[in-house]
């Protein structure tokens, strides 16, 4: 089949920042969103996701199509108290507002409230800030002192992480007791940009290429958990979905 310089552009896969998506070509994740994410996504989430995309930290931004993802779960398992581990802008923290029942809560950590506070006018907007609980700090020992109170401990039906890739093995030894029995928990971008899979040698900016070996040992070792099942998909940067089994 004869392929066009157009054509051949749209085939190349992308090796920037510019997303995260991990498809084979930037034309079939702009197809994913133009024709089943972004009429669906909700005004506000819109707002937000076109003011992140004029901050220098864009690329930390969750996904859209990840976004519907995460909705669609917490729907799913009617989920009513959650919990989320990084929040720059709010994507996620707005995506699991509105996915929430009008008394569902979910609990936001982050290190920057200035990150938070660029979307907060969005969400109160929204009409989903009474919901949310944001409390500014390094995670870990916000999770300490979370896991102090016995209340705590399997209180939450979902949690979303998506913070310092090197800390995931530490956020997991803690968030597992924190998510119920048949709780879900996310970890966001454990393919790493495809990294994961790439040969030591291969070029990788250095941000990736620093990380990369966090990644991969989480991904080991939530494979040999058995208190959890699991459930690795491509969507975005890579989302493993886990299961507390018991
Ligand atoms: C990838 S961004 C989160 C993206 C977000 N989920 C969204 O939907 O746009 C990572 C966030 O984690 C925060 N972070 C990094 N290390 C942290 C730590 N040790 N404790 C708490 N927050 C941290 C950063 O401030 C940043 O806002």
């Amino acid at each position: 089949m004869a392929v066009n310089n157009e054509e051949k552009q749209q085939l190349i896969p992308h090796t920037d920042l510019v997303h995260k998506s991990l498809l084979q070509s930037d034309a079939l994740y702009e197809y994913i969103l133009e024709t089943s994410v972004f009429p669906r996504e909700h005004p506000c989430l819109k707002e937000l996701r076109e003011l992140t995309e004029n901050h220098s930290q864009k690329i930390m931004a969750t996904p859209a199509d990840e976004g519907q993802l995460i909705s669609m779960l917490i729907k799913l398992i009617n989920a009513k108290n959650t919990l989320e581990i990084g929040v720059y802008t709010g994507y996620s923290l707005l995506t699991t507002a509105l996915a929430l029942p009008s008394d569902g809560k979910v609990l936001a950590l982050d290190m920057s409230r200035e990150y938070y506070e660029m979307g907060l006018p969005i969400i109160e907007k929204a009409g989903v800030a009474h919901k949310i609980d944001f409390r500014q700090g390094p995670a870990l020992p916000l999770l300490d002192q979370l896991l102090q109170d016995e209340n705590n401990k399997g209180a939450f039906d979902f949690i979303f992480v998506d913070a310092d890739k090197n800390n995931y093995i530490n956020y997991h030894k803690r968030v597992l007791d924190l998510v119920k029995v048949g709780g879900l928990i996310g970890y966001d971008n454990t393919l790493w940009v495809g990294s994961v899979a790439a040969p030591d040698d291969a070029p990788m900016h250095s941000f990736i290429m620093n990380l990369r070996g966090y990644v991969i040992e989480f991904n080991k070792y939530l494979a040999q958990d058995l208190r959890i099942e699991i459930c690795q998909l491509s969507v975005g940067d890579g989302i493993t979905l886990c299961r507390r089994i018991y």
